[in-house]
C-alpha cells in the first residue's frame, strides 16, 4: 500500500487546549503519535494588535452577545494558509452544509484541512470572503465550533489507511458500504441478563449470517432512517429480505 503523506489539520481556536486535549487519547491521539496526521491550533488571540489580545466585540446595528471580529481570524487564517498551503479553509457553523460521510471520505484524500472554529454567537461575515466551505455538523447550536472541528478531524482521521485495526472496517462503516443502517452486534457473554444471541450467529454459517445482517440493516433503516431507504433504493432480492423482515416483526 503506497504509504500516504501525513494529512495535516489546523484549527483556528481561541480555546487550544480544547483541541489538544481531546488528541491526547483515543483513536485521533494515536493518529498523531503514529505520525499519521499532525495537528496545529491557531489562536486568534495571538493575532490581535489590541492592547488586551482582543477578539470579540459587539455586533453593530445591536443584538445580543458578542461577535468574533474579522481582523485577528484574517490573519490566523493567513498564518495558517501560509503554514499549510493549498488546502481548503472550512468554517464550522450552523448555517454550513450537512456534514454527511461522503463529503468525510472526500476531506480524507486531501493533503490536510484548515478548520476554524468560531465562539461567541459567530464572526464578523467579511471572514467569510476568506473561507472556502462552511460546513455543519447537525442542526444544533453550541457554544463553539471546537467539537465540530474535533467531530470532523475524528471522522476523516478512521478513513486515513492504516489508522483503523482491522484494516477494512472503516470501509465496512455502515453508511459507506452499504448506505443503510448499521445491524445488531453480540458479544460475550453469550446471555445477558437472561437474554440470549440471535443462533444465527453462533451457527457459522457464514452465508447465512451475511444474510442475516444485511435483513436486520434493511429492516431498521426502513423502520428508523425511511429517507436513507428512499434515497439509496432496494438492490436485487432486499425487497423480498424486507418483507420477510416484516413478517417476522409482526409476530
Ligand atoms: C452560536 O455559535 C455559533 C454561531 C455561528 C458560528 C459558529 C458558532 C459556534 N457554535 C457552533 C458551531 C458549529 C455548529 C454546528 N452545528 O456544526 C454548532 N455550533
Amino acid at each position: 500500500m503506497a504509504s500516504r503523506l501525513v494529512m495535516r489539520f489546523d484549527v483556528i481556536t481561541i480555546f487550544p487546549g480544547l483541541i489538544h486535549g481531546y488528541l491526547q487519547e483515543g483513536i485521533v491521539g494515536r493518529a498523531l503519535t503514529r505520525g499519521l496526521i499532525e495537528v496545529q491550533t491557531w489562536n486568534p488571540r495571538d493575532f490581535s494588535d489590541s492592547t488586551y489580545r482582543r477578539v470579540d466585540d459587539r455586533p453593530f446595528g445591536g443584538g445580543p452577545g458578542m461577535l468574533m471580529m474579522a481582523p485577528p481570524l484574517l490573519a490566523a487564517i493567513a498564518a495558517a494558509r501560509q503554514a499549510n498551503p493549498g488546502v481548503p479553509v472550512i468554517y464550522l457553523s450552523p448555517q454550513g452544509r450537512r456534514l454527511q460521510q461522503q463529503a468525510v471520505q472526500d476531506f480524507a484524500v486531501l493533503p490536510g484541512l484548515i478548520l476554524l472554529a468560531g465562539r461567541y454567537e459567530g464572526v464578523d461575515e467579511r471572514v467569510l470572503a476568506a473561507v472556502d466551505a462552511e460546513w455543519s455538523i447537525g442542526d444544533y447550536v453550541l457554544a463553539g465550533g471546537e467539537l465540530p472541528a474535533l467531530v470532523l478531524m475524528e471522522a476523516v482521521a478512521r478513513q486515513l489507511p492504516g489508522l483503523l485495526g482491522h484494516a477494512d472496517s472503516a470501509a465496512e462503516d455502515s453508511f459507506a458500504a452499504s448506505g443503510l443502517l448499521d445491524c445488531p452486534h453480540y458479544t460475550r457473554p453469550e446471555v445477558v441478563a437472561g437474554a440470549s444471541v440471535p443462533e444465527v450467529l453462533l451457527s457459522g454459517d457464514h452465508g447465512r449470517i451475511r444474510r442475516w445482517r444485511l435483513q436486520q440493516s434493511l429492516g431498521r433503516t426502513a423502520e428508523r432512517r425511511p429517507d436513507l431507504l428512499e434515497q439509496r433504493g432496494l438492490q436485487a432480492g432486499e425487497k423480498e429480505l424486507l418483507e420477510e423482515y416484516r413478517r417476522q416483526d409482526g409476530e
